[in-house]
């Protein structure tokens, strides 16, 4: 392949998540979720923004897809509200919850666009919640339930199936920071919750394997970063281990090898009362995967601290520009992430599930948005995909984040992601510069000037 092509069949696409961009928290049977209890909880979100109405994808679906087939997208990843589905978690579905999705597959059939679906993409039903939420292990059999009822109902729709989306954040972030919902500081809620999300991962696989014949993949999403020393001390670089430790291999050691890591055992063992990881866990938890989905945003640069508690360590700026998240430009770092995957982990297909950037987008005056910075880290990382790609990883497609601007979580609608731009006042998508250049790039199927 020339410099900065890819492959024939190569799967483009853009992704989204539901609570980020649905809207109609109230509509169509749809329970509460975790993110409607976070976000509407004072001081948790930025302006108190909440995703009630976000980019109202819920009623102007048929729109969007419409714009998807215009950009010549091959795959569209977005989730599925689980509230939406069972209301209450659990028990009875709700008709006019999967009817939604139904209608949306439906959409994208007609466009020719793959659907690529992951179930669980953060907003977990409430009342799941209520009663122990991921810290308790009765709701990996939630899930794993809903995802057998998903696979049964929509099973011969969906050619790709994501479990989970970023494990790492979901226990991290709404477990012991606090960042996300649930919004919980307990780091030993936190390894449970790791360890459950795991589990729910395996018991779906189980299920969807026992479905029988299934035309579809499945696989699970982790955002993935390398981790560089600040120094070449001694110090700094058993830091970076112990991060790598915690973000990279507590969950693709699981996965790729049916064991946690034996010196992250060790090291929090001490701090905190981990989960039981029983033999019967971990072969669930390491069943082969028919794909590995990585998000990849950014590289994580670290030096010593004895002073912090949790990994000893002290994150700081990389050298390179920075995104409006304040993360790093570092292109090389997907490169890095993929090669390391395949060589030490998985034989097995990679997506690049997520890419993406923000930046402080506004309308011209003219009408349009000219995003030249998100052009540039887009164009970077797809020459560098192309490189790892032409070396022999066998990554498969790619899904930039994100199709459009949306709810950012605990950023709100303060961070724009998409390349098309929404006027949230009027609900108007307008192309940045970025869409027209990513239509461009799968029109190629190659990185363009
Ligand atoms: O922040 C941008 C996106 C977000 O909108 C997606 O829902 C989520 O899947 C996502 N994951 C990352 C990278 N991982 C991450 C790490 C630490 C904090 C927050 C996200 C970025 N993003």
């Amino acid at each position: 392949m020339a410099e900065g092509g890819f492959p024939p069949g190569f799967l483009w696409g853009a992704a989204t998540a539901a609570y980020q961009i649905e809207g109609a928290v109230d509509e169509g049977g749809r329970g509460e979720s975790i993110w409607d209890r976070f976000s509407h909880t004072p001081g948790k979100t930025r302006d108190g923004d909440t995703g009630d109405v976000a980019c109202d994808h819920y009623h102007r679906y048929r729109d969007d897809v419409r714009i998807m087939r215009e950009l010549g997208l091959a795959a569209y990843r977005f989730s599925v509200a689980w509230p939406r589905i069972f209301p209450e978690g659990r028990g009875r579905p709700n008709p006019d919850g999967v009817a939604f999705y139904e209608r949306l597959l439906d959409e994208l059939e007609k466009a020719g666009i793959q659907p690529v679906v992951t179930l669980y993409h953060w907003d977990l039903p409430q009342a799941l919640q209520d009663r122990g939420g991921w810290p308790h292990r009765d709701t990996a059999y939630r899930f794993a339930d809903y995802a057998a009822w998903m696979f049964e109902r929509l099973g011969d729709r969906v050619p790709y199936w994501i479990t989970h989306n970023e494990p790492f954040v979901v226990s991290i972030l709404g477990h012991v920071t606090g960042e996300h919902a649930p919004g919980l500081n307990d780091p030993a809620a936190g390894f449970r919750t790791a360890h459950h999300l795991l589990l729910s991962h395996g018991l779906a696989v189980q299920a969807f394997r026992e479905g029988g014949r299934r035309k579809g993949r499945i696989g699970i999403t982790l955002n993935l970063s390398p981790v560089h020393p600040a120094s070449g001390s001694p110090e700094d670089e058993a830091a970076a281990r112990r991060v790598d430790g915690l973000i990279n291999r507590w969950f693709l050691d699981p996965l790729f090898r049916g064991a946690y890591p034996e010196d992250m055992v060790e090291h929090f063992g001490r701090l905190i009362p981990l989960p039981e990881a029983s033999e019967d866990d971990m072969r669930l938890i390491s069943q082969d995967v028919d794909f590995l989905g990585v998000n990849y945003y950014s590289r994580q640069v670290v030096r010593h601290d004895p002073g912090e508690l949790f990994l000893q360590m002290r994150q700081i700026d990389g050298p390179g520009p920075k995104t409006e998240m304040g993360w790093e430009v570092y292109p090389a770092g997907l490169g890095e992430i993929l090669r390391r995957l395949h060589e030490a982990y998985t034989k097995a297909p990679l997506f690049v599930t997520e890419n993406g950037a923000a930046y402080p987008d506004t309308v011209s005056p003219d009408g349009a948005v000219h995003d030249p910075d998100r052009i540039a880290y887009l164009r970077d990382h797809l020459l560098e995909l192309s490189r790892v790609i032409a070396g022999g990883v066998p990554v498969q497609g790619y899904f930039l984040w994100s199709l459009m601007d949306n709810f950012e979580w605990a950023h709100g609608y303060s961070k724009r992601f998409g390349i098309l731009y929404v006027d949230y006042p009027t609900q108007r998508r307008i192309w940045k510069d970025s869409a027209y250049w990513y239509r461009r790039v799968i029109e190629a199927n190659a990185v363009v000037e």
